[in-house]
């Protein structure tokens, strides 16, 4: 059963079709990776989840008392304002010393606890700010653009813990990302969003070829991993359909850009 189930949703602001007849189910123990290129509506899709935007049309159905963790795309803390990470914690939600502990346990982050929040390295602040979102004891984890800041060893050191944190806590994960190789790693079904969902499917066997090796060549090539979809149209800049074609499926090391045209 889904813990969420969105069904034919679209948002307009003015005139502007942002999210158009997007249907998709989130699942526990599932990760659902959004990428897409800017503006294509990714973050107001989430916030339509997350229950911070009425929809225009369509639904969102919500299993009951879900609770959902977010971790949001950057720390907004005023540098001259004292805060260690046990504060920072204190301020997500009743929690005890031992909950505290835990979360930052899980993200491999308990000897932060005493540091101040504003020197912490980049990966340090979104393992902390992933941490805040545990506690909760989220059924759905949302993290919007979670490496962001981030190296591409932390990348792939975080997108390993995002999974370690699905299968400790058995939770859906939902996140944005705009690096669909590494986040290839760690992902269960990938939607490709350029305001309407453009194809989606789940992450393919991991690649051995050598020729995707030496394309990808950095640390934790053999955690890539290829997808395959059907996409059966193309978009001009602005992401406008301009041909439908009929199904195309991707094939590995292939550029996903050069079957849509567009820039994502
Ligand atoms: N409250 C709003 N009113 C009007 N337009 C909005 C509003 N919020 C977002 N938009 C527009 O909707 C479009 C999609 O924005 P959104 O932030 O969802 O895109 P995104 O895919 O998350 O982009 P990025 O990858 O750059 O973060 C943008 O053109 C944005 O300007």
């Amino acid at each position: 059963m889904s813990l969420v189930d969105v069904n034919n949703l679209s948002i307009i602001y003015g005139e502007n079709s942002v999210v158009s007849n997007v249907s998709m189910q989130l699942k526990r123990g599932e990760i659902t990776t959004l990428i897409g290129p800017n503006g294509a509506g990714k973050t107001t899709l989430i916030k339509a989840i997350l229950g911070l935007i009425t929809p225009s049309s369509g639904q969102i159905s919500r299993s009951e008392s879900l609770q959902i963790g977010y971790m949001p795309q950057k720390l907004h803390i005023d540098p001259t304002f004292p805060l260690t990470v046990e504060r920072f914690l204190k301020t997500a939600a009743f929690s005890s010393t031992q909950d505290r502990l835990q979360a930052l346990e899980s993200v491999g982050a308990e000897k932060l606890l005493k540091q101040s929040v504003h020197s912490l390295s980049g990966g340090e602040t979104q393992r902390v700010m992933l941490a805040r979102s545990l506690l909760r004891k989220p059924d759905l984890l949302v993290l919007d653009e979670p490496a962001q800041g981030v190296d591409v060893n932390g990348q792939i050191e975080l997108y390993n813990l995002i999974a370690q944190i699905r299968d400790r806590y058995g939770c859906a994960v939902l996140m944005i990302s705009h690096d669909l190789h590494l986040v290839m790693a760690a992902t269960d079904q990938v939607v490709c969003l350029n305001h309407h969902i453009c194809c989606s499917g789940h992450p393919a066997q991991v690649s051995n070829d050598p020729s995707y090796i030496e394309l990808f060549g950095i640390p934790g090539a053999e955690n890539l991993a290829f997808y395959s979809h059907h996409h059966n149209h193309q978009h001009d800049r602005r992401g406008e359909i301009i041909n439908a074609k009929t199904d195309i499926s991707e094939i590995p090391g292939e550029n996903h850009s050069s079957h849509c045209g567009g820039d994502h």
